[in-house]
């Protein structure tokens, strides 16, 4: 274990913030001598001292208004790794800007914990980068919250991998909200009451047309794609968007005003393409074909009362994996697929991973 003490510091104090920092960020073993430092939010950020309990950084005097909050988190990684400590960057954002700053941040000296599905869903170019320099400079990023929450997919993944025994496709339903929302939904219900639900549980994307519009899936696939060792990308994944034309552009304070329009337009392709159909599965996979190249799709689909989908408790995800060893008889895992407790405790375990390692 390393000698050096570790600053954590703490990208977005959002649904997922709050709950690490309320009831992980405490709890730090003290052999490790990690001490959360620094939280940063979208024009604010906050040092803490040594004494602080982080928790109590949320409420505290002292934040410091910033119109250029990266910058200041750029200096202070700087700062720290200059003086000799280790550094852990925790992400959770839903930020572009602060997924284009892992290739520096690792540079720099720092390790990376993330909830953000940027970076994993970003070109294979900077996905690629960032995984090089992590090589190269020895730097751990650590992203298994970015599909499925707290359950261990890529680990699963990784040991079938380990094993020499290749995956050869992956499907579920991997949306904990779209699982929540459509586990309850029956034909003629306002679709937005269950959305509004489950956004009131966290278990949604800060804007919701992610999870609706099928890219929230369509990163998990990208992803798990890439943890197979399948080169993809985001725009060649087939999803179907369930967020009407009319509220694409919309601010997402204005998407929430106008739920009337998603309602009617859902229940109008409801009503064209499957109007006998009782229960609807949003459900995504990859695969590749006889030349060995990925294709991913993922889609809303009618299911009947038989189908193991069927069965899913609401905000559930499952995962189907099936490798060489694992084909027609295919690894499953199930569980729930979002909500701040279960991320924050697989944000968690990723960093006590990191902290073992250093
Ligand atoms: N909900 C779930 O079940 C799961 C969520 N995730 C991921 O967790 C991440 C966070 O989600 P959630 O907590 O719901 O999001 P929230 O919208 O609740 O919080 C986002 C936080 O990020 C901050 N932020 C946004 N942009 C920047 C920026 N440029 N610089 C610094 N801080 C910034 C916001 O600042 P401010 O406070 O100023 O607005 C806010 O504190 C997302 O990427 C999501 O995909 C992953 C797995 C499961
Ligand atoms: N919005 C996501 C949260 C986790 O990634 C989901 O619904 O699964």
């Amino acid at each position: 274990m390393s000698l050096q003490p570790t600053s954590i510091l703490v990208v977005g104090t959002g649904t997922i913030g709050q709950a690490w920092l309320t009831r992980y960020a405490d709890t730090i073993p003290l052999q490790f001598q990690a001490t959360v430092r620094g939280l940063y939010r979208s024009q604010q950020y906050i040092h803490l001292d040594n004494n602080s309990v982080p928790s109590h950084g949320l409420t505290a005097a002292g934040w410091q208004y910033s119109n250029d909050v990266l910058t200041q988190l750029d200096q202070d990684i700087f700062d720290y790794s200059h003086r000799h400590e280790q550094v852990i960057v925790l992400d959770l954002t839903a930020s572009s800007a602060v997924g284009q700053r892992y290739a520096d941040w690792l540079r720099a000296g720092a390790h990376i914990v993330c909830a953000n599905k940027y970076a994993g869903a970003s070109s294979s170019t900077y996905y690629e980068q960032i995984r090089r320099i992590s090589r190269q400079y020895q730097r751990h990023w650590r992203y298994n919250t970015t599909v499925g929450a707290g359950l261990p997919i890529q680990s699963a993944i990784r040991e079938r991998l380990h094993s020499a025994d290749p995956i050869r496709g992956i499907e579920g339903n991997f949306s904990g909200s779209l699982s929540w929302i459509f586990q309850q939904y029956q034909p003629g219900d306002q679709l937005s009451k269950w959305l509004r639900a489950a956004a009131d549980q966290g278990l949604t994307e800060p804007d919701p047309r992610s999870d609706l519009g099928g890219l929230d899936v369509a990163r998990k696939l990208l992803i798990l794609a890439r943890e197979a060792g399948w080169s993809l990308e985001l725009d060649e994944i087939q999803v179907q968007s369930l967020v009407p034309d009319s509220l694409a552009q919309l601010s997402s304070e204005e998407f929430w005003q106008h739920l009337e329009h998603f309602d009617a337009e859902f229940e109008r392709w409801r009503q064209r393409t499957h109007p006998t159909a009782q229960k609807f599965c949003y459900i995504g996979a990859v695969e590749r074909d006889v030349d060995a190249k990925p294709h991913a799709w993922a889609r809303l689909e009618p299911i009947s009362p038989s189908s193991p989908y069927a069965s899913l408790p609401p905000g559930n995800a499952n995962f189907v994996i099936r490798s060489e060893l694992y084909n027609t008889n295919p690894l499953l895992i199930q569980g729930p697929g979002a909500g701040p407790e279960v991320t924050a405790a697989g944000i968690h375990t990723d960093l006590l991973d990191i902290l073992q390692q250093l």
